[in-house]
């Protein structure tokens, strides 16, 4: 049977547009993969010459390199560059828009390729405000098309591992969750452009950081078959502040599935986390620990308790399940895309709305409770 591909436009030329268009032109069976198919038909930048120098960039992949499979095989083969997005939003050619744009931008662009007709893949997070959210879900909702978060690390092979063990019930009830996402951006040695930095981009740490404690904390404890709280609330929260752009430096959040545990998740934009341990989920008869970094970790244990497990469960066990060799990481959920897609479906039940809309009130609380300078900030809902 012959598989219709889908048809992405690119909108944004930068650091993670460039790792995602690479995936799609990977050869899918790499992944074991065969129902889906991506082309590149149309990349839209501020500037024409960085959008011909982006595709110029892909064509000249390397004998090893994983897309060069795609450029080979007709993924580039009708692209066009566009100085502009709004051009790519009216390509008849295009079926799918990917926006890899700073997160202040998100919404626009989201609304603006959903009103042209365009289903969207939008990176994470996936708005400024819980407001703007609510807007684009009503749309995609009116316009019947395709809508979802690109949050990458909820298709990874390990992820579906971490679940299936959770899942078996062997680690017994959960008792208490901890997540972390740091890393050392150097703020200090980066312009005031840069976009960890600028509050006009959606700068510091909650914002570019804080989706991978929070998507450890939907996968292992939202998703846990004894949770049945499906509105987990933030009960405490902390930011610390940069103070040559007001944004934040670190972030503190506590949140409570009612009736099951308590979760600690933090970020931090000038210091490291730890390496063996990203997230962690202590039950009564043992843990599981993610190890770094959170965004695509390869490997997680199970520590038991022998004392407390009746027995039961008394091996430790070290699990790898890494992405596969030749994709960034990013193939797994451009396949969502094309096989909700191809259903005819609006929304991935991987990365359903209502868990985006979770994550996205938990960083409002967070921002609108602590004191930086985009405390009570809605961006551009409405507009
Ligand atoms: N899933 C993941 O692993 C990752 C996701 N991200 C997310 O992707 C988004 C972009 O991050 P990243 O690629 O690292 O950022 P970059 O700064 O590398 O690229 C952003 C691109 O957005 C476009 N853009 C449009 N308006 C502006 C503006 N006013 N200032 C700067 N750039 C602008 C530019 O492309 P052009 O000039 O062509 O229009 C620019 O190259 C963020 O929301 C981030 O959270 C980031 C890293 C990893
Ligand atoms: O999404 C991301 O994942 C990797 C990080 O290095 C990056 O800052 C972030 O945006």
């Amino acid at each position: 049977m012959s598989i219709k591909p889908l048809r992405w436009g690119i909108i944004s030329t930068g650091g993670i547009a460039t790792k995602y268009a690479q995936d799609l032109l990977v050869d899918p069976s790499t992944r074991e993969v065969s129902d889906v198919k991506h082309v590149i038909t149309a990349v839209g930048s501020r500037s024409v010459d960085s959008a011909n120098k982006f595709i110029d960039a892909l064509k000249a992949a390397k004998a090893d390199e994983g897309w060069g499979w795609g450029v080979k095989n007709g993924g580039l083969d009708n692209v066009k560059g566009y100085g502009s997005y709004e051009e790519v939003y009216a390509d008849p050619n295009v079926d799918i828009v990917y926006i890899g744009t700073p997160h202040t931008f998100h919404h626009r662009n989201a609304k603006d390729a959903l009103l042209a007709g365009k289903h969207v893949c939008c990176e994470k997070p996936f708005t400024l405000s819980l407001e703007e959210l609510d807007e684009l879900i009503a749309l995609a909702k009116e316009k019947n098309l395709f809508l979802m978060e690109a949050v990458w690390t909820r298709f990874h092979p390990i992820a579906y591992k971490v679940q299936e063990v959770l899942k078996s019930g062997k680690l017994g009830k959960p008792k208490r969750f901890s997540a972390d996402f740091s890393s050392d951006f150097k703020p200090d040695q980066q312009p005031d452009s840069h976009r960890m930095i600028d509050p006009k981009l959606g700068g510091g740490s909650l914002l570019d950081m804080g989706p991978y404690p929070s998507v450890w904390a939907m996968l292992m404890v939202h998703h846990h078959p004894l949770n049945k709280d499906k509105t987990p609330k933030v009960v405490s929260s902390y930011q610390s502040i940069y103070k040559r752009s007001g944004v934040d430096a670190s972030s503190r959040w506590i949140v409570e599935w009612d009736g099951l545990c308590l979760g600690n998740l933090m970020t931090d934009m000038t210091t490291s986390g730890f390496a063996d341990n990203t997230a962690l989920l202590q039950c009564d008869k043992g843990d599981l620990v993610v190890e770094n970094p959170p965004y695509k970790p390869s490997t997680f244990h199970i520590v038991p308790h022998p004392q407390l497990s009746d027995g039961d469960l008394t091996k430790r066990e070290t699990i790898h399940a890494p992405v596969h060799q030749g994709n960034n990481g990013m193939a797994y959920e451009a396949d969502e895309c094309a096989r909700c897609i191809a259903r005819g479906e609006i929304e991935s039940k991987r990365m359903p709305w209502d868990e985006s809309r979770v994550v996205q009130g938990w960083f409002d609380t967070v921002r609108n409770e602590g004191g930086t300078v985009l405390k009570g900030k809605k961006g551009t809902v409405g507009q």
